[in-house]
């Protein structure tokens, strides 16, 4: 169905690591938002619809509301260079719930460069976090470097795993070129406003019209084992 601006939502991608927060995350936004702003989620996973199960069971959000898109073996193909299961999946909550406010895009959990395509999201959210090591933000990549906002979750571990959290920030900021970073705890308040204020934000720029969806690069070549022990080279060009 072609989209018209009463059916188009705010697409917002969440991409990141394996098990950085990305659900949790979406999780919060839903918790915090969902009587204010109209929601829908849209979850991918390699294999099952694992993240979509967890999300329905925390209720946070209608549960219809919050559909799955299995990927594959390659979860950033769905997000990059075939984003047609996903443009499908979200069109049709976007008819089905019309009209949306936010419809937030979770990625199977990756590796550091996988990106959305702006041909799927206006504005992405890549999510670090601070167990997997204080010199993370420094390594870089496209998703670190230039998406709309970056995470770097889970402060209240901070102590735990030996990282100073202003100097990962710090890094992050320097690789960002000022582009917004958040440190955030799903147990800070503070920090969960922050994000939530960012969104709001976000979904007003889109719908006003003053927000061009910004494609922060492809990944870097790499290769998967895939299901039969065949070895499956992927080269992003675009
Ligand atoms: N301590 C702490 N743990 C968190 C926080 N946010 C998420 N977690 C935990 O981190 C683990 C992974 O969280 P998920 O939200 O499932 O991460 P994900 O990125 O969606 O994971 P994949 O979909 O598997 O890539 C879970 O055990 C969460 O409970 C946080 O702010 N603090």
């Amino acid at each position: 169905m072609p989209d018209t601006p009463e059916t188009r939502s705010f697409r917002l991608g969440v991409a990141g690591p394996v098990g950085t927060g990305k659900s949790s995350l979406i999780a919060t936004v839903c918790r915090e938002l969902a009587t204010e702003l109209r929601l829908g989620v849209i979850t991918n996973d390699i294999y099952t619809d694992e993240d979509a199960r967890l999300l329905r069971s925390a209720g946070v959000l209608d549960p219809e509301r919050i559909r799955a898109v299995e990927t594959g073996a390659c979860p950033h193909t769905a997000i990059r260079d075939d984003v047609t299961p996903n443009l499908i999946a979200v069109e049709d909550l976007e008819r089905d719930f019309a009209p949306l406010d936010v419809v937030l895009v979770e990625s199977g959990g990756d590796n550091l460069t996988a990106t959305f395509s702006p041909a799927l999201v206006d504005a992405q959210i890549f999510v670090l976090d601070v167990a997997g090591g204080g010199d993370v933000a420094r390594k870089g990549g496209p998703g670190i470097a230039r998406a709309d906002l970056l995470i770097v979750n889970k402060t209240d571990l901070a102590p735990y795993v030996g990282v100073d959290v202003e100097q990962m920030v710090k890094d992050a900021e320097t690789a960002r070129d000022g582009k917004p970073v958040i440190a955030l705890s799903r147990t800070d308040p503070a920090s969960i406003a922050l994000l939530t204020a960012w969104v709001r934000s976000m979904a007003h720029v889109v719908r006003t019209g003053d927000h061009t969806p910004v494609d922060p690069g492809p990944m870097a070549p790499h290769s998967h084992i895939g299901e039969n022990g065949e070895v499956i080279t992927h080269v992003h060009t675009h």
